[in-house]
């Protein structure tokens, strides 16, 4: 049976969510806000893909997007890092600032916007350089010459990554004779070295198998408190694993925001009941 949407036919196990971080009674109020989402409206062309989404998004904590396909999980995401410019027809109306300052401002540097702001997608994608160099490009875009620097950069990033034990005798070789989930915590060890404030994962894990999935989500689960994480997740077990917040979403509005425990386990839309039961997706 499919863990995804429609086939997903249980509730989230107990265990896993007294396991999680999101089985703590925090509620948004006793956190920091580090993203305000303001009557955000976004069209592709006369379609309309997000419908006035109004959410605040704490700093240093794990916030899960779930919810049935084509229901703008990633739309979204893409709107935290301006993604969404590169795509000709789409438009956007509302706010989001980030630290009060407004992303979508005229004089924003959206270069400096997406260093703030890394993202990584659902198939990893490392660059056709070696492991090292994978990790030190950012810095090297940014001018850094001073090879013990990149050097202390490069192992701390891996090693915050999970990965620097698997890697560092081969350094100098290819990336791309890494393992998919390898690869997928070097693009993360990449976006950790030039200090991203926030990183958004759209599906991280949805291309990689099960050892290698749960290596990502412990990743995921050992940052959680040193970045604000933003994660689209098909998978609700996941979501109940790995974040302090999750958002619902349906027809691109948000049904339901809150206590990834309370979500799950004490829902209080319908909508969101009939998704995480399985009675749609
Ligand atoms: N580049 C695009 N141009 C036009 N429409 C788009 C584009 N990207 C997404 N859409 C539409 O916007 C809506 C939301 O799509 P989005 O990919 O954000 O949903 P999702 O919840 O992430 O879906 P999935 O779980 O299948 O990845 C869908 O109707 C989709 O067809």
């Amino acid at each position: 049976m499919s863990e995804t949407t429609g086939g997903f036919n249980h509730t989230i196990s107990t265990d896993i969510l007294r396991d999680s971080s999101s089985g703590e009674n925090r509620t948004l109020k006793d956190e920091q806000i580090t993203i305000q989402v303001r009557d955000l409206k976004l069209y592709y062309g006369n379609d309309i893909a997000l419908k006035n989404i109004s959410m605040d998004i704490p700093r240093n904590r794990v916030t899960a997007f779930i919810g049935p396909s084509g229901c703008g999980k990633s739309t979204l995401l893409r709107c935290f890092n301006r993604m969404n410019d590169l795509i000709d027809t789409c438009r956007i109306e509302g706010s989001i600032t980030m630290d009060g300052e407004d992303i979508y401002r005229k004089q924003v540097d959206v270069a400096e916007l997406r260093r703030k702001v890394g993202m990584v997608f659902q198939k990893p994608n490392p660059f056709p350089k070696s492991i090292y160099e994978n990790v030190a490009y950012g810095l090297r875009l940014q001018g850094v010459r001073k090879r013990s620097y990149l050097d202390e950069v490069v192992e701390k990033s891996l090693r915050r990554a999970a990965l620097w034990d698997e890697v560092k005798d081969r350094l100098k070789e290819n990336a791309f004779g890494l393992s998919g989930g390898q690869q997928q915590r070097l693009v993360i060890a990449r976006a950790i070295a030039i200090q991203p404030e926030v990183i958004l994962l759209d599906e991280p894990a949805s291309a990689l198998d099960p050892i290698s999935t749960a290596k990502i989500e412990e990743l995921i689960y050992e940052l959680r408190d040193e970045y604000t994480i933003l994660i689209v997740t098909h998978n609700m077990q996941q979501a109940a694993r790995v974040s302090y917040y999750t958002a619902f979403l349906h027809m691109g509005e948000v049904v339901e925001y809150g206590n990834t425990a309370t979500l799950f386990t004490n829902p209080q839309k319908k909508q969101t009941e009939d998704y995480i039961t399985g009675r749609y997706g």
